[in-house]
């Protein structure tokens, strides 16, 4: 009697399954080759059993599966020694072999896609494979299943970046659906002569069935995620513009927003709100709207206004244009600037209140004025044009644009420049306060907590007397190597300063009940006489 062990034959199956399917995949075995195969075996069974080829269905599939998996190891084998165009040349004729007996069966189930290095007509470049390979490369599964890569950096300041073996493949999923790419690489012409040529392409792989889902979705997808990873691995740049053109130079501001000393919080909305512009392709599509965002910085001098847009860069990893509105000669050629930045950038206008007058449109009295024009200036740009350049029909030629005002004055902007849609968020930089002093204190002396700490805060909140950032800062950095002295230096300055405060304070009040004055002025007075 014949004791099948059951799990055994399972094995058996299940590894000759795996062994098949990796056959097909990874060395273009195709359906006839293995057809063929199989059938060979299951004649050799038959000859080979003693009885009938079913005395015994299981012993029989034993005897089958170990057969088929030890001809495999001679195939794989023998596959190695066959060159591959005459591997193609016998797949192809038992593809059509097995098409001609078979025509209701589809032998070979898979669709395959050639990425060459060159566009054939013109032998330039193709830029497709130039992306595949960066694709594969940052495939996350190239590092688990692959144990042998390919590393290579272009430039010294460039990441690394991995590619495959040749002749490797390795599988990626899109939508659900499974491929599988091949570094292909072909001898052409006589190996080892100079006539000899490489020829190298990617190959995609597919089910046929996905066919309608993977062309040419999956494609356009791989050349998306090569642009963003070409993006982030590129340096910054920052353009100025000068004689109606963009002077393009290497952008290194090191601001983050972790370097920044803001209020709590602010830092994570306005992370938060730009990873949500990032995102948000299909909702501004959607809503009929132009895919940018507009921020007005404002507040005093050396309040972080111009690190704050450095941080959004930084975060972003947008270019910068920063745009000097006094070297613009008229509309037109803003409306040009405007068409030669390029998406994923940050457009910037420094201090649009100083930089030409573009006094409030309802105060316009002169004849230049009236028709919207600079009368300070030679400029034929206009106010006008500067609210098209933000919101027309113009700024939305290129997409994903941040664009960022700042000044030291708001009310002196024209509310037109100021509305949603030109600037959707204002954002106030303001006076040191306790919270963005520790922030300050932690980047500049590595410090989380001092004894100081508590007198100093109950000072500040004390005094109305304000410090930009700017200025804590500086005093920090001449004692950075000694905490004590800089937490002294500071209090040192604010204590210098509570008495006087309490003093123009009391005045101020006993004036304001003569005629209102504002407080804020007073301090922002003394601050620029201070110390
Ligand atoms: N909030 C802040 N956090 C950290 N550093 C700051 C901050 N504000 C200012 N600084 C420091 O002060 C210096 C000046 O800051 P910045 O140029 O960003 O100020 P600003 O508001 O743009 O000034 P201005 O209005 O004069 O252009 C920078 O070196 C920066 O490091």
């Amino acid at each position: 009697m014949v004791i099948i062990d059951h799990t055994h034959v399972y094995r058996h199956i299940t590894s000759s399954l795996l062994f098949l399917r990796s056959l097909c995949i990874h060395h273009s075995v195709s359906c006839p080759t293995l057809l063929f195969l199989v059938s060979l075996f299951t004649v050799s069974s038959y000859l080979t059993l003693d009885e009938s080829p079913f005395p015994n269905f299981l012993s029989a599939m034993e005897v089958l599966m170990s057969k088929l998996f030890n001809l495999m190891g001679v195939f794989a084998l023998v596959q190695t020694l066959i060159p591959p165009p005459l591997r193609q040349f016998i797949d192809r004729g038992l593809t059509m072999l097995c098409e001609r007996l078979f025509p209701s069966v589809n032998p070979y189930p898979y669709m395959e896609i050639q990425v060459g290095q060159n566009v054939p007509d013109n032998h330039s470049p193709n830029e497709l494979y130039k992306q595949v390979g960066v694709y594969v490369g940052s495939l996350r599964s190239a590092l688990h299943t692959h144990d042998r890569l390919r590393a290579y950096r272009c430039a010294a300041a460039e990441p690394i970046s991995l590619n495959l073996q040749d002749n490797a493949s390795i599988e990626d999923s899109f939508d659900g659906v499974q491929v599988f790419w091949t570094k292909a690489v072909t001898e052409k012409g006589n190996e080892g002569n100079n006539g000899g040529s490489t020829e190298r392409s990617f190959i995609l792989r597919f089910l046929k069935t996905d066919r309608e889902n993977i062309v040419p979705a999956y494609l356009d997808h791989v050349s998306k995620v090569c642009a963003d990873i070409e993006h982030k691995n590129s340096r910054r740049s920052i353009f100025t513009n000068s004689h109606g053109n963009w002077e393009k130079n290497s952008f290194n501001h090191p601001s983050t927003f972790d370097s920044l000393a803001l209020e709590a919080g602010v830092a994570e909305r306005r992370m938060a709100d730009l990873q949500a512009f990032s995102k948000g392709k299909s909702f501004y599509h959607r809503n009929g709207r132009a895919w940018k965002r507009g921020y007005l910085l404002y507040g005093p001098p050396g309040t972080g206004k111009s690190s704050l847009i450095a941080a959004i860069a930084n975060y972003m990893q947008y270019d910068i244009y920063d745009l000097e509105l006094t070297k613009v000669y008229d509309n037109t050629s803003l409306k040009s600037l405007l068409v030669r930045t390029s998406p994923k950038s940050v457009i910037v206008i420094e201090d649009i209140d100083c930089s030409v007058k573009l006094s409030n449109r309802d105060a316009e009295t002169d004849d230049d004025s009236k028709k919207g024009r600079d009368s300070n200036s030679s400029s034929k740009f206009t106010l006008s044009g500067l609210l098209n350049f933000v919101d027309g029909l113009w700024s939305c030629c290129g997409e994903e644009r941040i664009f960022i005002f700042t000044t030291n004055f708001k009310e002196r902007i024209d509310s037109a420049l100021l509305r949603p849609g030109r600037m959707d968020m204002h954002i106030l930089l303001s006076y040191c306060s306790f919270h963005a002093f520790k922030k300050l204190a932690r980047n500049y002396l590595s410090i989380q907590d001092h004894p100081m700490f508590p007198e100093l805060e109950k000072i500040m909140t004390k005094t109305s007397f304000q410090v930009t950032p700017a200025a804590i800062a500086e005093m920090l950095i001449s004692n950075q190597d000694n905490p004590d002295a800089a937490i002294s230096e500071v209090l040192a300055a604010f204590s210098r300063h509570v008495d006087t405060t309490i003093v123009i304070e009391s005045a101020s009040q006993s004036m304001k009940k003569q005629e209102p004055q504002s407080t804020h002025t007073q301090t922002c007075r003394r601050e620029d006489g201070g110390n």
